[in-house]
Parts: structure tokens; C-alpha cells; sequence
């Protein structure tokens, strides 16, 4: 009898992620509440059931992000690809800066765990995940949840996480038009100045200080960014509409989310999310969605019993 024939089915809520937050490019993310949630059964043929945003690509049996990296991480472990049934609720908004394809990535690689009985643990997973989305921060803050920060050299990927949820307020900013990931890294440059590197190291070191101590006061300076920031403002209109509020009491900081387009701010203390919209709408056009959001945990993973 095959393994997916005796194994039980899981449910998977993984969150959506901020990467960067400014200055830590390919090393920073942030869980937020909004998640993708997975529920797979084995079955006789492959089948999505799918709900809540972007239903239909979420829903597409083709060139499906989640079904593909089940089928290739079970292929490359010699292992037999069994069919699933997946009912799957999307909030995660797709091609927005808001780690859509990270979590995608995770849920497949985590289903081809299960199913395929790998016993790759959570840092195989994060490890096979940041390997075939590129880059680990996305990865790491789904899977850890948090404010998470990593490093990756080949397949090994190391994180420190922050799991502990210091109350801060965030709002997300995201535009009606996606912005593809590949799209956005094509933008930068291959090589910096000193002085620019000099920059981010001393913010990326300030946004750790900021989440290790508990210090939003710190977020204004910790957030600012000379590389990746400038060269995707051109592509990513709310930056350069937002970017100002970062000198504005009401907000403690305001960085590019991921690639973009969507833009991230935190509120400053005593800041409610209708007086931020307040604010935000005066620049804003309407078509702009403002998200009130949390920071999250990461992945949690049920097992259900019914095949
Ligand atoms: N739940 C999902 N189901 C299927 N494909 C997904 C899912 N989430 C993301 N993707 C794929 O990932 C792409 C977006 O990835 P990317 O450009 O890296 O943007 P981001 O990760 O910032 O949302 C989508 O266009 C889609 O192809
Ligand atoms: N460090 C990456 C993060 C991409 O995040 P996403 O949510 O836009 O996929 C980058 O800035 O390219």
C-alpha cells in the first residue's frame, strides 16, 4: 500500500510576510495577519477547491505554484507523487509584495513532507523553500512567524526569530496592480557604493536593536534604505507617496513591502488605524485598499483524521 494511502490529511495556515522593512533586503520579514490556509486530503486525482482572493489562479489546476513544488520536491526525493484534493481560503493578495509565493512555496513543500512521509523538519522545509523561492526572509517570517531574520549560503539557511508580538500597529498599503517579484529584483543594481552600504548596515542593525528591545521609536531611522528602495520607487507609485509620512508623528515607519508595490507602515503609539486612514486617504486615490493588520506567528499545521 502507498504512504498516501495511509496518511491522514492536514490543514496548513500559513501567514502573509513583509520582507525587507527598509533596509534588511533578502534578510528581514515580518508575519502578518492575513494567511493562506490549506486543507489537503489524498485522493484519486488532483483537485482545488478554492476560495477568498484571487480564487481563480489559487484554483488552477495548471501551472499551480503549490501543486509544482509538491510534484518536483517528491520527484527529487524518488518518492511517488499521490494525488490530493485541496480546499484552500486565500487573504493573501498575489504579486504585491506580501509573500504570497513564499507562502505557496512553504504549503508545497510542507504537503510533499507530509504526504510523502520526508521527515524534513522545520528547517529542511525552510531550507527547501528559500532554496526555490531565492532568497530565505519571506521564508523564514512564514514559516517562524514574527519579525524574523536569515541568512542563506547554498542550502543552508539560518534564522533568528522574534516571535514575541510587541502590540505595534501596521497598516498595508496595496495598489490595484500587481508587481511580479522577478520583475522588481530586475531593477537593481549588481554592485553599491560604500556609503550606501554603510547606510543599510547601520539601519539593518538599528530594525534588530528596534524588535530585540521593543523600540517603535527606533522604526523612523531603523526602516530607511539605499538598496533596493530608490531603484523601485519608478515601479512602485505608493513609495513615493508614503515614504514622507515617515517624518509625520502619527507614523513610526514606512518601507516598501517585499518587492512591492504595496507599502508598509506602523503606526506610532496612540495611533489608530481610521487616524492613519484619515491621513492616507488625503493622498491616496480610492482604488488604493488600506489594510489594518497585526503581526502574526507563523505556520501552524493540524492533522486530520478523516483520509
Ligand atoms: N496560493 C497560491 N496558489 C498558486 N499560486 C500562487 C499562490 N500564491 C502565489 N502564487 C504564485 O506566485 C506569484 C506571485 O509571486 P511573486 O511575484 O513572488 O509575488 P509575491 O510573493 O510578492 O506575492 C503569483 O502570480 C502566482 O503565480
Ligand atoms: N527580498 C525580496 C523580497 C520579495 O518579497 P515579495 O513578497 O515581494 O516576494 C526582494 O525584495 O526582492
Amino acid at each position: 500500500m502507498s504512504a498516501a494511502t495511509t496518511v491522514g490529511g492536514v490543514r496548513l495556515v500559513l501567514p502573509a510576510t513583509s520582507a525587507n522593512l527598509g533596509p534588511g533586503f533578502d534578510a528581514a520579514g515580518l508575519a502578518m495577519s492575513m494567511h493562506l490556509s490549506v486543507e489537503a486530503h489524498a485522493a484519486s486525482s488532483f483537485e482545488i477547491h478554492a476560495t477568498g482572493r484571487d480564487a481563480e489562479l489559487c484554483g488552477a489546476l495548471d501551472r499551480n505554484l503549490i501543486l509544482d513544488t509538491y510534484r518536483s520536491v517528491l520527484s527529487d526525493a524518488g518518492r511517488r507523487i499521490a494525488p490530493l484534493r485541496l480546499a484552500l481560503h486565500n487573504e493573501i493578495p498575489l504579486g504585491m509584495g506580501c509573500g504570497s509565493s513564499a507562502a505557496a512555496l512553504l504549503a508545497g513543500v510542507a504537503l510533499a513532507d507530509h504526504f510523502g512521509g520526508l521527515e524534513l523538519g522545520d528547517a529542511g522545509i525552510v531550507s527547501e523553500a528559500s532554496r526555490l523561492e531565492g532568497h530565505p526572509d519571506n521564508v523564514a517570517a512564514c514559516w517562524y512567524g514574527g519579525f524574523t531574520v536569515s541568512t542563506q549560503q547554498g542550502d543552508d539557511v539560518e534564522v533568528a526569530t522574534f516571535a514575541g508580538d510587541p502590540g505595534w500597529g501596521l497598516v498595508l498599503a496595496v495598489q490595484a496592480t500587481s508587481l511580479a517579484t522577478k520583475q522588481a529584483r530586475a531593477l537593481l543594481p549588481e554592485s553599491y557604493a560604500k556609503a550606501d552600504t554603510i547606510f543599510n548596515v547601520q539601519r539593518a542593525s538599528l530594525l534588530v536593536a528596534a524588535f530585540a528591545q521593543g523600540r517603535l521609536g527606533l522604526l523612523r531611522t531603523a526602516m530607511q534604505d539605499r538598496m533596493h528602495q530608490p531603484y523601485r520607487m519608478e515601479a512602485c507609485p505608493l513609495l513615493k507617496q508614503l515614504l514622507p509620512l515617515a517624518e509625520e508623528p502619527e507614523i513610526a515607519g514606512v518601507a516598501l513591502s517585499g518587492a512591492g508595490p504595496s507599502v508598509l507602515l506602523f503606526l506610532a503609539e496612540g495611533t489608530t488605524f481610521l487616524e492613519a486612514e484619515t491621513r492616507l486617504r488625503q493622498l491616496l486615490s480610492p482604488e488604493v485598499e488600506l489594510l489594518s493588520l497585526r503581526i502574526a506567528g507563523g505556520v501552524t499545521k493540524t492533522l486530520l483524521d478523516t483520509p
